[in-house]
C-alpha cells in the first residue's frame, strides 16, 4: 500500500454510454452529479476527509491539495472532471454535528459536451491499464437486479404504502416559527430569514436510492441531481461552478407553485411573469440574495457580471426568480482561489440563511428546532485542476435507514410573509423528492 494517488483517465466510446448517465445509476451506493446529458457517476471509496466546525471548508481544501499535489495522473481526455476527483457534502451550519465529507471514489464515468470518459483511481501500487479500468467498471455495474426495466414506483397507479410525518416541528408550530420570524424582521434586526422544516417518509417496502436518482435526473433536467453518501436531491441553485478562471453562480429567491396557475385564464408563463416577476416582495427577496453573493464574490474576482433583471426559471414543480452571475477569478500571486476557498467565503448565502447572516443564523437555530445537517449546505465535486461544481443541497433528503427518508424544504421570509403561504411553498418544494420516491400527495 502506498499513499500516493494514481489515476488513469481514458475515453469511452459512444456504445458504452449510449444510455446516458442514468444507465450507470444502477447501484444504491453510486455517487452522482448530473444535469441534462452531462455529469459524473462514481463507485467505490478509496478514502475520505471528514470534518466539522467553522474551518470545515478550509480543512477539506488542505486535505484535497495534499492528496493531489503528488498524484501520478495519466489523463487522455483532459476536461474538467477528468483525473483525480472527489465528491463532497458539507454541513449547513458550523455548529452541526453532521460530518462534512469529501469522498475519493475508485471509478468515475463522466460525460461532458458529448465526450465520455472513465477514470480509475488507486492508492495501491497496482498497475493501471485501460483494460483494467473497463473491467473494474464492469464489476461495479454487475448487480443482479438493476430495476432499470421496471416501471418507476408510483407510475403504475398502484398505491405505494408509506407514511409521511412532520419532523422536528408540526405544521402549526412551524407556521408559528414563521410568524415569530416575521415579528423579528419587523423589529428591524434583520431583513430576511430563511426558515426550513423537515418531514420524514417511511416506506416499508424499502427506499431505492438508485431509482430516486434516475427519476430526479429524468424529471428535473434543469436541476443538478446529486447523490453523495445518503444525501440525494435535485437542486436548481448553483453556489459556485469553477472552470479554469471562470466562476459562475445561479442565485434563486422568489418562488411560485406551478399548481397555483391551474385554472387561471391566460398562459401559465404570463401568470408567472405577473405574479412572480411583478411582485415587489419577491423581487426584494431576490435583490437581497444577489447582493449577498456578489459582495462576497467581489474580493476574489477581476470582473463580474450579473443580469440586471432576474429571469423566470421554470421547473416541473415551481417557478423561481433566478439570476446568473459570472466572474473572472483574480490571480493572486500566481494562485486562483480554489472552489473550497470560494465556498468558505460564499456559504451561507442569503438565499438559504438570510441577511445579515449572523443574526439570521442565530434565529434559524432558535426557531427551526432542528439540525439542518447537509440540507442547504454545499454539495458537489472538485478535481485536481481546481475545477468543480458545488450546488446548494436543496430539494433533497437524507436517507436515514433502508426504509426512511428525511426531506427538507425552506422559504425566504421577509416582512410581508404569510405563514400559511410559506407552508404551502414547502410542500411544493418537497414535491421533487416525494414524486421520485413514488409518493403521491
Ligand atoms: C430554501 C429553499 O429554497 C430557497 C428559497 C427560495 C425562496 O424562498 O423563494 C428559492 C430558492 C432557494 O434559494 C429550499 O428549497 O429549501
Amino acid at each position: 500500500m502506498t499513499s500516493t494517488l494514481r489515476t488513469l483517465t481514458v475515453p469511452l466510446d459512444e456504445d458504452a454510454t449510449a444510455g446516458g448517465l442514468p444507465s450507470f445509476l444502477v447501484r444504491d451506493d453510486a455517487l452522482c452529479w448530473t444535469r441534462r446529458e452531462d455529469g459524473l457517476v462514481a463507485f467505490g471509496e478509496l478514502t475520505r476527509f471528514t470534518g466539522s466546525g467553522p474551518e470545515r471548508f478550509l480543512e477539506a481544501d488542505i486535505w484535497w491539495r495534499h492528496m493531489v499535489i503528488e498524484a501520478d495522473v495519466e489523463d487522455h481526455v483532459g476536461v474538467p472532471g477528468t483525473g483525480p476527483l472527489a465528491f463532497g457534502t458539507f454541513a449547513f451550519s458550523k455548529t452541526s454535528p453532521f460530518e462534512s465529507r469529501l469522498i475519493l471514489p475508485e471509478i468515475v464515468v463522466g460525460i461532458r459536451d458529448g465526450r465520455s470518459w472513465l477514470t480509475q483511481l488507486t492508492l495501491d501500487d497496482v498497475e493501471l491499464t485501460e483494460a483494467g479500468a473497463r473491467a473494474a467498471l464492469a464489476g461495479w455495474l454487475d448487480v443482479p437486479d438493476t430495476g432499470l426495466e421496471a416501471p418507476a414506483r408510483g407510475s403504475t397507479g398502484v398505491g405505494l404504502s408509506f407514511t409521511l410525518k412532520s419532523g422536528s416541528l408540526s405544521e402549526e408550530d412551524w407556521k408559528q416559527a414563521v410568524a415569530d420570524g416575521v415579528a423579528e424582521i419587523r423589529t428591524g434586526k434583520l431583513e430576511k430569514l430563511v426558515l426550513a422544516r423537515d418531514v420524514v417518509a417511511t416506506l416499508p417496502d424499502g427506499v431505492r436510492p438508485a431509482e430516486v436518482l434516475r427519476n430526479l435526473t429524468r424529471n428535473y433536467r434543469e436541476c443538478w441531481t446529486y447523490g453523495v453518501d445518503g444525501l440525494v436531491g435535485a437542486t436548481p441553485e448553483m453556489l459556485i461552478q469553477v472552470e479554469g478562471r471562470t466562476a459562475q453562480a445561479r442565485v434563486l429567491a422568489g418562488t411560485l407553485d406551478r399548481r397555483d396557475a391551474e385554472g387561471v385564464a391566460g398562459s401559465p408563463m404570463d401568470y408567472a411573469e405577473r405574479v412572480l416577476a411583478g411582485s415587489e416582495k419577491q423581487r426584494h427577496e431576490h435583490e437581497i440574495a444577489i447582493q449577498s453573493l456578489t459582495t462576497q464574490l467581489a474580493p476574489f474576482s477581476e470582473a463580474m457580471n450579473a443580469h440586471s433583471e432576474p429571469f423566470i426559471l421554470e421547473l416541473p414543480n415551481v417557478w423561481h426568480l433566478a439570476s446568473d452571475v459570472k466572474a473572472e477569478l483574480a490571480d493572486i500571486e500566481g494562485h486562483v482561489p480554489t472552489c473550497l476557498a470560494l465556498i468558505n467565503a460564499l456559504h451561507p448565502t442569503a438565499a438559504v440563511c438570510g441577511t445579515p447572516t449572523t443574526v439570521a443564523g442565530e434565529l434559524i437555530r432558535r426557531l427551526e428546532h432542528m439540525d439542518r445537517g447537509p440540507y442547504a449546505g454545499p454539495v458537489g465535486w472538485l478535481d485536481a485542476a481546481g475545477n468543480g461544481e458545488w450546488g446548494i443541497a436543496l430539494r433533497g433528503a437524507v436517507i436515514e435507514s433502508p426504509t426512511s427518508v428525511r426531506m427538507f424544504a425552506g422559504c425566504g421570509i421577509v416582512e410581508g410573509s404569510v405563514p400559511e403561504t410559506e407552508l404551502a411553498e414547502t410542500w411544493a418544494k418537497f414535491r421533487p423528492m416525494l414524486e421520485s420516491l413514488g409518493i403521491q400527495r
